[in-house]
């Protein structure tokens, strides 16, 4: 069983004026902390990093590092140009971090011999756990269930964020016993978390955090009832969240609530006002739920 386990919070960067934000950031991190979140992810991919140069992803790394203990911290590692990711990866090394979020080479779309190359490769120069990353979505690359079942047998690649959205692969998964299944797809966290998923890397959970923290442990406690009445109340949130391209959505929904400015980096968008609308009656109605 891996460390990695609970509500984990893929960190939004904050931006103002083109600029990472550092005073938003901490204000977000501190945030997090309070209401409760078991870890934080630098720069996975509601972190936009492929945005942001190599030191700015580790400006972010540090300053949170300053806040957070290490073993409440993974830093994501994306790339498709191998020897340049080994070389960032040694520079990610050098801080003390729980664990890498590694997703597979995007856009060149890899042989499954390639992919189990690859992950070999990183897991090998890793001092610290992976977390395999699949979103076949963001990446091009489709993993079959026998690559992923040899990928995870690595010693070193102790968790699967899983956005697949294969089920017959995440069953494999968990049936395996090899790796921790954290779910990455914010609509299934319960059903998820059900099935044996140890925990979830949520976008969404930057929103209303205890409650996501609360709906985990009502379902690692066996309050499956409570748990439901938990998840049902968070869906309108989770769904809204994702009808336009994350992170705009939840970056709009953190200037809401006053803790970041609503700034994203090109080409991507800040949210429309549909959708500005849409975010202030879903967190209304929230508020409303918990008074
Ligand atoms: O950055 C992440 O980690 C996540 N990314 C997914 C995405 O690509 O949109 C969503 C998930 O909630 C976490």
């Amino acid at each position: 069983m891996s460390s990695f386990q609970g509500i984990w919070v893929p960190l939004v960067t904050p931006f103002q004026n083109g600029a990472i934000d550092f005073v938003a950031l901490r204000r977000l991190v501190g945030h997090l902390l309070e209401k409760g979140v078991d870890g934080l992810i630098v720069c996975g991919t509601t972190g936009e990093p492929a945005a942001m140069s190599k030191q700015e992803q580790l400006a972010v790394l540090d300053t949170v590092l300053e806040q957070v203990p290490a073993h409440r911290v993974v830093m994501g590692l994306a790339g498709n140009n191998l020897s340049e990711l080994l070389q960032f990866q040694r520079e990610i090394l050098k801080r003390p971090v729980a664990g890498l979020l590694v997703p597979p080479p995007y856009y060149i779309r890899p042989s499954q011999a390639g992919l189990e190359a690859f992950f070999q490769t990183v897991a090998d120069a890793s001092s610290v756990p992976l977390i395999l990353y699949d979103i076949p979505y963001r990446t091009g690359v489709t993993f079959e269930q026998a690559t992923l079942l040899n990928i995870v047998a690595h010693e070193r690649i102790v968790a699967i964020k899983d956005c697949g959205g294969n089920l017959t692969h995440t069953l494999a998964l968990l049936s395996s016993g090899l790796v921790d299944v954290l779910c990455g797809e914010d609509n299934q966290i319960f059903s998820a978390l059900c099935l044996g998923a140890k925990g979830a890397i949520a976008a969404s959970a930057h929103v209303h955090p205890e409650l996501f923290v609360q709906l985990y442990q009502q379902i690692r406690d066996n309050q499956l009832a409570a748990g439901r009445v938990t998840f049902f109340q968070l869906l309108p949130l989770i769904q809204s969240l994702f009808i336009e391209p994350n992170p705009a959505p939840v970056k709009t929904a953190l200037a809401l609530e006053g803790l970041i400015e609503d700034e994203l980096r090109a080409p991507m968008q800040r949210s429309s006002e549909a959708m500005v609308t849409r975010l202030k009656e879903v967190l209304d109605a929230l508020a409303h739920d918990n008074r």
